[in-house]
């Protein structure tokens, strides 16, 4: 199935055109607003990708589009209905790793995929997931003892399990060494191009720029950006970023660690040459502006 298709296995209905629909979506925690307004649709065949500082109620977004928690606000459809109400056919089209797992500590790896699979009708093979991300050599030891990256992989193998249309990655590669990463990778790009919709969190930037079709932007629970990497920059960084490229002469080398620390005062009055580069604002840069605010507006 390529990119952009819009039908899906097991659904003898006409496919909805979009994955995921969410429409001004709130959601409080006491006095805590995670979401404040959060619009954006995922579509088949595509990754997208939920980019925003710590706390900007990314994973909150996704608890409510997978329907384990219930808005208090907006309207949420996820294959063309309410996630709250969907019945277990419409559940087993759905994959979900959370950040936190939620696995069954006193089971092996081996016996929650095969458990797990026996929850499908047509799963995919656990023996093979369990091959591919390196599975085998943990598969007897208790998901308790497993390391934060071992887990990650059982995780990532278990939402993978039932062949999803729709795919919910709550930073999958948080804690995987290089290797593992890569091979996640090219599994959550497979997954893209046989038709799933994939919705991704991660802070990896990246992870975003190697795997993201279209990446939306959510900061203090409103959306601030949604499209492209270069649609993103061009709305959130204004199309220019200052960058401070210092340089000394020979007798006031010395000077640098303390012109670091006054910067902003009279370059010249140490001897140093300033020169400020204009150029296009990275996501990077993007990031941590935002993350800064988002620091400032809780104080
Ligand atoms: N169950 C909960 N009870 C109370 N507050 C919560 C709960 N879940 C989330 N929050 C709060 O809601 C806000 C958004 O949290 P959320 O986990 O959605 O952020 P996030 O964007 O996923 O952050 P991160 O990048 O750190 O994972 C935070 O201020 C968080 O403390």
């Amino acid at each position: 199935m390529g990119k952009n298709t819009t039908t899906v296995k097991g659904s003898p209905k006409a496919a909805p055109a979009s994955a995921l629909e969410i429409a001004n979506l709130r959601k409080q925690f006491g006095d805590v607003t995670a979401c404040e307004n959060v619009s954006l649709t995922a579509n088949f065949g595509e990754i997208t990708a939920l980019l925003g500082p710590n706390g900007a109620g990314k994973s909150t977004t996704i608890a409510c589009a997978t329907g384990l928690l219930n808005p208090d606000g907006g309207e949420v459809r996820l294959l063309g209905s309410n996630p709250r109400t969907h019945d277990a056919e419409t559940r087993a089209r759905v994959g979900v790793m959370l950040q936190d797992g939620g696995l069954t500590s006193g089971a092996t790896a081996k016996h929650l995929l095969e458990y797990a699979s026996c929850l499908y009708s047509h799963p995919r093979n656990w023996r093979v997931l369990s091959s591919e991300l390196g599975i085998d050599a943990f598969a007897s030891t208790l998901v308790r003892r497993l390391s934060g990256g071992q887990r990650q992989r059982l995780s990532l193998a278990l939402a993978l399990l039932g062949e999803p249309d729709v795919l919910f990655l709550d930073e999958p590669t948080a804690g995987m060494d290089a290797a593992v990463k890569r091979r996640t990778r090219e599994l959550i790009r497979a997954e893209a191009e046989r038709g799933a919709a994939v919705i991704l969190t991660s802070h990896a930037l990246d992870d975003i720029a190697s795997l993201a079709d279209r990446i939306i932007v959510i900061a203090g629970g409103v959306v601030r950006a949604d499209g492209t990497l270069a649609d993103v920059e061009s709305t959130l960084g204004n199309g220019t970023a200052l960058a401070l490229d210092v340089s000394a002469t020979a007798p006031a080398q010395e000077n640098l660690t303390g012109f670091e620390r006054a910067v902003r005062e009279a370059a010249t009055a140490h001897g140093v040459s300033l020169t400020v580069n204009r150029g296009p604002a990275s996501l990077e840069d993007i990031l941590v502006t935002l993350s800064t605010h988002s620091t400032k507006e809780q104080k």
